[in-house]
């Protein structure tokens, strides 16, 4: 995998997991030696830093049967080419980068590379991600099948056409960053009605982590749970009134709209 922060870093934590079958261990890239250095002792990551080792990249890559490409999204195509001819054939290129497309990446690589985007999230770290999935040209029904197994080790996967992973980059790749705001808010919120800082962690924290699992283990639909909570002519439905007054609907489409954006900008860059 080359480049391991927040998300790499959460695919790999999810893959050092105990019970996962891959093959070990895992080789991985980063800029800096601080970073790889994270790694140092451990009997199932080799982390090589790119800026202490210019060969670093080529070197992670040699071998493997697929590599990851976890790097910022303008600097996929440096990365992709750095690798190009290091790269075993028969290998799969996954790139988890917001934006840019299947394409590009295929014409940084040596013809006929499969590349296939993934578009996961962070709670892969827990093995509880959401990740889509869509192949490039090249990429067969068996190597889309190959990555979606991969990514199942660590949550769950959906195969998308390459035109709505921008879309799933926007509803579940910065899904999580919306809820953390919503929990900000909510902490914020019960801070001015008077609570200290650890009640008011404990009353926000804990009532989304308890909703969420709730929402995951009941198996209800969202709407009927909310309706559980929200009695007639009770407290809970004076503040649904609040909220949907607020149009929740064309706030989401609005938010979801410009995640896009960002993404054919990225795409463009
Ligand atoms: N964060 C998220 O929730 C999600 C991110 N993504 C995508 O994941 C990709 C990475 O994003 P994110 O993890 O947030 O970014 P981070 O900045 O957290 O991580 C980037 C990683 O790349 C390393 N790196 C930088 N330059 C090089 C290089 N030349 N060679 C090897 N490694 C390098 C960095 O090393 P160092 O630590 O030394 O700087 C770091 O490990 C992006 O393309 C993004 O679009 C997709 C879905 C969700
Ligand atoms: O913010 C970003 O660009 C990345 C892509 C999806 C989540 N984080």
């Amino acid at each position: 995998m080359l480049g391991v922060g927040s998300m790499g870093g959460a695919i790999l934590s999810g893959l050092r997991a105990p019970g996962v079958q891959i093959p070990k261990p895992i080789s991985v890239t980063t800029k800096s030696a601080r970073s790889a250095a994270e790694f140092d002792g451990a009997a199932d990551v080799v982390a090589l830093a790119s800026e202490t080792d210019p060969e670093a990249n080529r070197t992670a890559v040699k071998g493997a049967g697929l590599v990851i490409l976890a790097v910022k999204p303008w600097m996929i195509l440096d990365v992709a080419r750095e690798i190009a001819d290091a790269l075993e054939p028969g290998v799969i290129v996954v790139s988890v980068a917001a934006g840019v497309t299947c394409a590009s990446i295929e014409a940084a690589l040596p013809a006929g590379v499969a590349v296939v985007r993934a578009m996961p999230n962070t709670p892969s770290l827990i093995g509880r991600g959401v990740t889509g999935i869509a192949g490039g040209s090249a990429a067969s029904e068996a190597d889309i099948d190959t990555v979606k197994a991969l990514f199942e080790t660590v949550g769950s996967a959906i195969v998308v056409r390459e035109s709505q992973i921008n879309d799933v980059a926007a509803v579940s790749g910065s899904g999580p960053a919306y809820l953390f705001l919503y929990v900000e808010e909510m902490i914020a919120a019960a801070k001015r009605l008077g609570f200290d800082e650890d009640q008011a962690r404990l009353l926000a924290e804990g009532t989304v982590t308890g909703a969420a699992e709730l929402l995951a283990r009941s198996g209800e639909d969202p709407a009927q749970l909310r309706r559980n909570v929200t009695s007639p002519k009770g407290t809970t439905e004076q503040a649904i009134f609040v909220l949907q007054d607020a149009n929740w609907g064309e706030l989401f489409d609005r938010a979801l709209a410009a995640n896009v954006r960002r993404s054919e900008e990225l795409a463009a860059e």
